[in-house]
């Protein structure tokens, strides 16, 4: 009572008695304290407007297959109960966005949305969504990414863009970790379409001897620094690191859990490309209009996409 006399002194609050007998919060540490889920803090569906990322809706067959996966699970997966959505990386990830903005501005006015990297956070942004990350957020109700290649099995190759260190925390986040292709990702065992290698993510510092380790210990004498495009030197992933891609032979693919396992023991890897029996179900969008459901129990569904 007399800090905050004081304190109104000060900054010349006008005491009121009602104000006074206001119970303090209790601290966020206290043992005692009830375990609520956070509270989202929106900017209203007055003020919010939500934009759609996709603007031209001609498009190629390829492109159409991506719609298609990307809101049949969105309609599937994203629940009106959801508060917290994962938003991974990729060509189709646009669309499960485009497929939310659909939702409208009510249904999106209490979520809040976390991204794997530069690109779904601009995508968040941009859309009108409301922005968080993983650290506020470390329980996320559903995570939807798109991914490299998938096998029968629900392993996965990611970090053909170079978010898979993001996207593997935010895998492992949600409750629910979906993931979304176009039908050139679907295959029965990992390295079938996609040639290039693994995606790895390693410390600067580390490059050279992780290559040197890749190819005279792990097999993969073709693992190579992944090098930019439009800037002279490596690709610098969204956490400062470089990336190498690892190629292996189609026996050692089989076996996707030992691959991962052996890179992540060398000293200055951050994080593997491959993601083994993380998510619940993978969505391929067909040339046909149809869309393929992979179950992690096993199930394969053809069903008609969400139009
Ligand atoms: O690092 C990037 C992510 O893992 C992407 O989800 C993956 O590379 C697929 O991207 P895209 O759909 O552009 O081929």
């Amino acid at each position: 009572m007399i800090l905050l006399r004081s304190l109104a002194f000060r900054v010349r609050i006008p005491l009121n008695p009602s104000t006074l007998a206001m119970p303090l919060p209790k601290s966020p540490l206290s043992p005692t304290a009830p375990l609520i889920r956070p509270i989202v803090q929106t900017r209203g569906i007055q003020t919010t407007k939500l934009v759609s990322p996709i603007k031209d809706q001609n498009l190629t067959v390829l492109e159409r297959s991506k719609q298609l996966a990307a809101w049949t699970a969105v309609d599937q997966h994203v629940k009106p109960e959801h508060r917290v959505i994962g938003i991974g990386s990729g060509s189709t990830v646009p669309y499960v966005v485009e497929r939310i903005v659909q939702l409208g501005a009510e249904a999106n006015e209490e979520r809040v949305f976390i991204p794997t990297g530069f690109q779904s956070k601009q995508l968040i942004v941009e859309s009108g969504l409301n922005l968080g990350d993983v650290d506020q957020f470390p329980t996320i109700d559903v995570t939807l990414d798109g991914a490299d290649e998938v096998d029968r099995e629900l392993n996965c190759i990611k970090g053909g863009g170079a978010c898979h260190l993001r996207e593997k925390v935010l895998a492992e986040a949600a409750n629910t970790f979906i993931l979304v292709a176009d039908y050139r990702k679907n295959v029965e065992h990992l390295g079938t379409t996609f040639k290039q290698g693994v995606p790895i993510e390693v410390v600067p510092f580390a490059y050279a001897k992780v290559l040197q380790n890749l190819h005279h210990i792990l097999g993969s004498p073709e693992a190579s620094l992944r090098m930019a495009v439009k800037k002279a030197g490596p690709v610098v992933s969204d956490n400062g690191n470089f990336i190498i891609d690892a190629p292996f032979d189609q026996e050692k693919m089989k076996d996707p859990f030992t691959i991962m396992a052996q890179i992540k023991m060398l000293t200055g890897v951050v994080e593997v490309g491959v993601f083994c029996h993380m998510a619940k179900a993978a969505y391929f969008g067909n040339q046909d209009g149809s869309v393929t459901i992979k179950w992690n129990d096993g199930r394969i569904e053809q069903v008609v996409a969400s139009q």
